[in-house]
């Protein structure tokens, strides 16, 4: 019963910790680099689009920078005002996502700066765009990315955060941390894989027959409810879900929490994350299936690293869901297939 991606999971850290060693350099010096646009675009899809909104928004507590996300078709078909003097940096596991790389083609043909963060060396968004950083998983199968995630992730966050921010007391020492958590996170990485798949089995077992999952959260924590929803239990588990921001609960899910539903909660005691607390609260009189993970129940680092922290519990969720569905969480049925031009 040991499907690829059990393997990539526990490759995580040596991924990270590769990544960060041969990319460290690169890094500082495009840091450097991005501080000369006034805006940048984090441009991706599926998982890769979800590593764009965590980072942005953790970013966004530290600083004002003006910084926008788009998934790949988005941008090329609805983004038509000004590039001027603007970065996209463009994420993607593969470096071949026709909707990505028709971003950067069309970055680059606007004149804007382009960066690729890719885990394959020789892909095409590797080649064109004017710099790339390449995370070195090496070759990832299961579909639903878990060492690409991680490294991609971590690159986000080490270039974003390395920028100049015009920063002070709280918010100087918040960009401090987050810098010293990534540094931290191979070991604390190994660490969290090895303490949660047991509970990841029980839960898998527990949420077998289940067929639809809610799943929410707030700040760096909706891109990874996005992740969880649209590829680690759609593509993986093959299940339905729907991501929702915590500060929509009160628009929709609300009518829907009841008796029995399950709704994963991310919280990290952000202060969108009040809302989650209460959504809690609400599900827990109502009796939906809740499942909340607190990122200070599985690590010390700053708030922000949430996604790094809950996606490890998670990804063993998931493992272990399809496993007892008689799936492999690795294996695709169209992604990859279907070509829409
Ligand atoms: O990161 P890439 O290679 O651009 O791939 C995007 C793809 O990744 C996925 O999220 C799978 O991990 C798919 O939804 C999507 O097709």
């Amino acid at each position: 019963m040991e499907y690829q991606m059990y393997q990539e999971i526990l490759e995580q850290p040596g991924a990270l910790r590769k990544t960060f060693k041969e990319e460290k350099v690169h890094m500082t010096e495009l840091a450097a680099k991005m501080d000369e646009f006034d805006k940048i675009y984090l441009i991706g899809c599926g998982s890769s689009f979800s590593t764009c909104c965590s980072a942005k928004s953790a970013v966004d507590y530290i600083s004002n920078k003006d910084i926008e996300v788009y998934t790949g078709y988005e941008f090329v078909y609805n983004k038509n005002t000004d590039y001027k003097n603007s970065a996209a940096l463009l994420t993607s596991q593969s470096g071949e996502t026709a909707d990505t790389l028709a971003a950067l083609r069309l970055a680059k043909q606007r004149g804007v700066y382009t960066v690729s963060i890719t885990n394959e060396l020789n892909s095409k968004m590797a080649h064109e765009a004017d710099a790339s950083i390449i995370t070195r998983g090496g070759t990832e199968k299961a579909i639903l990315g878990t060492k690409t995630y991680t490294t991609q992730l971590m690159c986000l966050y080490n270039l974003l955060f390395q920028m100049h921010h015009e920063t002070s007391g709280d918010k100087l020492d918040i960009r401090k941390n987050v810098l010293r958590d990534i540094r931290k996170l191979p070991n604390i990485t190994e660490n969290l894989i090895k303490r949660t798949q047991s509970e990841g089995l029980r839960l898998g077992e527990q949420f077998k027959d289940e067929e639809l999952f809610y799943c929410m959260g707030s700040g760096p924590n909706y891109g990874l409810a996005y992740k969880l929803a649209m590829t680690m239990f759609m593509e993986g588990a093959l299940k339905h879900a729907c991501p929702v921001y915590s500060g929509e609960f009160r628009h929709g899910l609300i009518e829907r929490a009841e008796k029995n539903v399950p709704i994963i909660f991310l919280d990290a005691d952000y202060p969108g994350d009040k809302i989650t607390k209460n959504a809690i609260e609400f599900g827990e009189k109502l009796g939906t299936k809740s499942i909340v993970y607190n990122m200070h129940d599985y690590s010390n680092m700053n708030s922000l690293m949430s996604p790094f922290t809950l996606v490890i519990p998670l990804e063993w969720f998931i493992y272990y869901l399809a496993h007892f569905n008689g799936e492999d969480p690795g294996e695709t049925r169209h992604i990859g297939k279907i070509r829409y031009s």
